[in-house]
């Protein structure tokens, strides 16, 4: 359900599902267009922007995965033990093409390429050695310890799918595969603002009735990512014009803009109406979560606006589950974070019914299946950091889910903590 700026209820719209809100989000943006190539040690926490093509056989050659002795199955005649004179040595990087005599076999390191007529290697444990020959007491299977020319990627086959973030293993594969630079999606433009006349940042003298400006590094650390270019506007205050003009300039330099506060009820939070002057289209005005219940989400212009509330804890959870997804799809990311663990609860909560809680948990021991018994880190007052600080993860509570009790299933999703 999109909600058009006809809709001048303010908050009194129904309340969207957590999930409902997340896929409108993710529907308003698009991926941005451009593309850039970057050499692989200038591309870790890239997004792929294609599926770039193997310049080679992966792995290149047949290749021993051992340190051993190369020899030919169809020597092995009759009952053993088995003799060999060696009648080649062949070292990793050796480039000659060697072709196995019958009857013998060929001192092999790990890496060195297999010689022609060859089929198994076996590893220099399994083997007696008396000066140049060896003796093997059974015979090997086809193709023991052999690395197959191509097993892992053939030549121009796509080597990875496009929409991935290149991650250390994967700029590995690429290097393999003899890439040498990759296409990523250009950054994703970002604009933060953080509105509140209360607002402070830290080092500055506090008066009274003020506060420091936390949402600030934590909102900008979530987005320390590297497939996006971040722009601070800095504090703006409660007043309709500022908050309006800085809704205006950052929507035209960024594809989205991420703020806190200022989107609850009350007259002194301006952010609704200037985004209903600035002609948005508004997405998400309510949403069904605890914390965070005041989201207002719309587009300005080409530019996707997250109005996150300015509570931390509620900032946080929102940014995660709603704002997150959003980004990523923009940046051109296609694969999801899925990282749930299942767990069970160790504590007893009563709870009204109707919003997905989100609760701050730790654990310390799991149970029998391995589960981690959830221990509660306070209740998460969505103004409070100290829970969520600490916290090793946020269990999940559905909305229709009046009491938790000791011992009963709950989702956990795990916040990096270390
Ligand atoms: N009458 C109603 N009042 C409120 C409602 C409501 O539905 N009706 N919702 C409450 C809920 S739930 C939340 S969450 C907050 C959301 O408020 P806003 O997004 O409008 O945010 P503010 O009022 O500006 O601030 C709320 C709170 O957070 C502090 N804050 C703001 N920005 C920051 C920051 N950058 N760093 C640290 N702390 C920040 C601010 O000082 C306030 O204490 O509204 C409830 N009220
Ligand atoms: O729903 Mo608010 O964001 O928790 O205090």
């Amino acid at each position: 359900m999109a909600i058009g700026d006809t809709c001048t209820a303010g908050r009194n719209v129904s309340a969207l599902s957590v999930d409902a809100a997340r896929l409108l989000a993710v529907a308003a943006v698009a991926r941005v267009s451009g593309t850039e190539r970057l050499a692989l040690e200038d591309a870790c926490g890239r997004v792929l922007a294609d599926a770039p093509r193997a310049r080679t056989n992966l792995p290149p050659f047949d290749n021993s995965a051992m340190d051993g002795y190369a020899v030919r199955i169809g020597d092995f005649e009759g009952a053993g033990p088995y003799r060999f004179r060696l009648s080649e040595r062949i070292i990793a990087g050796d480039t000659r093409p060697v072709h196995l005599e019958k009857g013998t076999a060929a001192r092999i390191f790990t890496g060195a390429p297999i010689p022609k007529g060859a089929d198994a290697v076996i590893m220099q444990e399994s083997v007696t050695r008396r000066g140049n020959v060896i003796e093997i007491a059974t015979p090997p299977r086809l193709g023991l310890n052999i690395r197959r020319e191509g097993e892992d990627r053939r030549q121009d086959e796509p080597v990875l799918p496009r929409g991935l973030r290149l991650t250390p293993p994967r700029l590995a594969l690429l290097a393999a595969a003899g890439l040498a630079d990759v296409p990523v999606h250009r950054r994703l433009r970002v604009g933060l603002c953080s509105t509140g006349n209360e607002l402070r940042n830290p080092g500055q003298t506090l008066d009274h009735g003020q506060i420091y400006n936390s949402n600030r590094v934590m909102l900008r650390s979530l987005m320390a990512e590297p497939w996006i270019a971040m722009t601070d506007h800095g504090i703006l205050p409660d007043d309709p014009d500022a908050i309006r003009s800085a809704i205006r300039q950052a929507s035209a330099s960024n594809d989205i803009v991420i703020s806190s506060g200022g989107v609850s009820a009350g007259e002194e939070d301006h952010v609704l109406d200037a985004l209903k002057r600035e002609d948005a289209t508004l997405e998400v005005l309510k949403v069904a979560i605890r914390p965070g219940k005041p989201l207002t989400i719309g587009r300005v212009g080409r530019a996707l606006f997250v109005g996150l509330p300015g509570n931390p804890y509620a900032a946080a959870i929102t940014f995660l589950q709603i704002a997150r997804p959003a980004l990523r799809k923009a940046a051109g990311l296609l694969e999801e974070i899925d990282n749930w663990i299942p767990a069970v609860s160790g504590f007893d909560y009563s709870r009204k019914v109707g919003r997905r809680e989100y609760l701050p948990v730790t654990w310390d021991e799991r149970d029998a299946l391995g589960r981690p018994i959830l221990r509660r880190l306070d209740r998460g007052s969505s103004a409070s950091l100290g829970p969520i600080a600490l916290a090793k993860g946020i269990a999940v509570i559905d909305p229709d889910v009046g009491r938790v009790l000791p011992g009963s299933s709950l989702q956990v999703e795990p916040l990096l903590c270390s």
